[in-house]
């Protein structure tokens, strides 16, 4: 019978009467802290995770897919207690029905959490500050000490069943940098290079430069790239977000990715030369194509590139990387691999952006050793140096030597049946450092070269035939078709322009 307004003043004077009545101080911890998650809110969790294995009446028990660990989390309305330099303190999880209209700021989960924290007003100016600094160390060790690394990817249409833009399994790859079939001088400049990272936040700080590092990984596939983003998760125990980009919508959506990762994490961005169109060739190869299209074309064109605008852009990207949008955490790496570094736009590589370039080669003797060592367990052979003499004119990827290796235990059969490939494949033709072919294409696959030939060339004359094989035709015919597969979405004009 109440009219609102008065509800609410009533409301209001009742709650200033309790909190003046009350011997308690309440403190809320929320789990968003308007556009970004609360790191606080995650300590408690941690934190209060072992009173809630022991003491809690009621628990939230899970254990992750894949994981070995069973995590505890206090229940709804569930409360714990416990003593701090004397004082009590008490914690109270409320988990409560989100409203259905939310800001698409706030936008995370149904439900909104929170922990409140109670503990008497005589003892706050006391215990409180150092209450809460010992809460952080407390989460700082168990995170540091027994947690296990996660690998998100970003969810498809952009928000999971949770409303998370991020979906995450336990991360457990095996690959270590001891594991890792690289020339040891180039190992230990990238083990330097990231201690140096991991140590250097004071560094950065003074010199003014937000506190991550961007590593560009290229060479042909099977080198290692992947391997090698394993490895550099397991030497710092960073957790890891691949970024699937084609699944991402606009450079907006990208921003709002890069908020709700963490700090102490690794971006990656995999085959970003295929992920989005980047390269001033694919835009003049773009604009050739409009100027020989009719007007109606045209006009599709420009509605498709439209259309495109919404998606994610190079400078979207580079925000992305070192825009102000990049300093929004701490501690960050940011990785991109490419098959083909020569089909990505200078902006992405001119010196600052990318810190290290790393060229993932084929298979030296010193990184065939170390496969020796994981697979066969020899350090020495007597075929080894017949294995020196032809490893380097075998060009062969790490990949490619591992699968030889993986199939016989014995250590001479293995060798024989390696020196016996390396000299068949030194005639085969090699993809160089730029993913360029100097003889060929190996980088695709033997089979795919006649092919893309045949489509290109039927009904031609055989004189035209003789000259397409030229090596230098057959790698912008080879092109061609890499740009037609990677092309976004084509309309139909351009299609049957085609
Ligand atoms: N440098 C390496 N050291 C150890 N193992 C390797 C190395 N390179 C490749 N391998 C082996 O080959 C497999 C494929 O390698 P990986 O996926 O890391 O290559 P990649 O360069 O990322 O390939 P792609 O470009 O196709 O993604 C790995 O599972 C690993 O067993």
């Amino acid at each position: 019978l109440m009219p609102p307004e008065f509800r609410y003043a009533f409301s209001r004077f009742g709650r200033f009467l309790f909190d003046y009545l009350s011997w308690y101080n309440y403190f809320d911890v929320h789990e968003f802290d308007g556009i970004t998650s609360n790191e606080l809110y995650n300590c408690v969790q941690l934190h209060l995770s072992s009173s809630a294995s022991t003491s809690a009446q009621r628990a939230t028990l899970c254990r992750a897919k894949n994981s070995n660990k069973i995590t505890y989390s206090l229940a709804r309305s569930e409360k714990v207690s416990e003593k701090f330099k004397g004082a009590q303190v008490w914690w109270q999880h409320h988990i409560q029905e989100r409203a259905a209209q939310v800001s698409i700021w706030e936008r995370g989960s149904d439900e909104k959490r929170y922990y409140s924290l109670k503990i008497r007003k005589q003892d706050r100016d006391r215990v409180l500050a150092d209450y809460l600094d010992h809460i952080l160390n407390h989460a700082k060790q168990l995170q540091h000490g027994n947690r296990e690394k996660q690998l998100y990817t970003n969810a498809k249409n952009n928000y999971n069943y949770h409303r998370q833009p991020w979906e995450c399994v336990p991360f457990k790859h095996p690959s270590t940098f001891d594991t890792l079939a690289l020339d040891p001088a180039r190992k230990e400049e990238i083990t330097n290079d990231l201690q140096e990272f991991m140590r250097g936040e004071e560094f950065y700080h003074r010199v003014g430069r937000s506190w991550k590092r961007g590593y560009l990984l290229y060479g042909p596939p099977g080198t290692g790239k992947s391997s090698m983003i394993a490895a550099i998760a397991n030497f710092t125990g960073y957790d890891v977000y691949d970024l699937e980009l084609t699944e991402v919508t606009s450079n907006a959506e990208l921003r709002k990715l890069l908020i709700k990762t963490t700090n102490k994490s690794i971006i990656v961005i995999e085959d970003i030369d295929c992920s989005v169109n980047l390269s001033d060739r694919a835009k003049r190869k773009k604009e050739k194509k409009e100027s020989e299209m009719p007007s109606s074309m045209t006009a599709m064109m420009a509605k498709q590139m439209e259309e495109e605008g919404s998606r994610v852009t190079l400078s979207g990207l580079l925000n992305f990387t070192d825009g102000l949008w990049s300093c929004c955490g701490s501690e960050r790496i940011i990785i991109f691999t490419t098959n083909h570094i020569d089909r990505l736009d200078p902006a992405l590589l001119r010196s600052g952006r990318m810190d290290m370039h790393i060229f993932m080669s084929h298979c030296t003797f010193p990184a065939f050793k170390i496969l020796a060592q994981n697979y066969l367990g020899i350090s020495e052979h007597e075929l080894f140096p017949e294995v020196e003499a032809v490893i380097d004119a075998g060009m062969m990827t790490p990949a490619d030597v591992s699968e030889i290796l993986i199939k016989k235990r014995d250590p001479f059969e293995a060798l024989e049946a390696l020196i016996e490939a390396l000299k068949a494949a030194k005639d085969k033709p090699k993809v160089d450092e730029k993913g360029d072919f100097t003889e060929g294409n190996s980088g695709l696959g033997a089979t795919d070269i006649p092919e893309v030939e045949v489509k290109e060339e039927a009904g031609t004359n055989h004189a035209d035939m003789s000259s397409a094989k030229q090596p230098d035709e057959r790698i912008e015919k080879i092109d061609d078709k890499i740009d037609c597969q990677n092309e976004p979405a084509l309309n139909k004009g351009e299609e049957s322009s085609k």
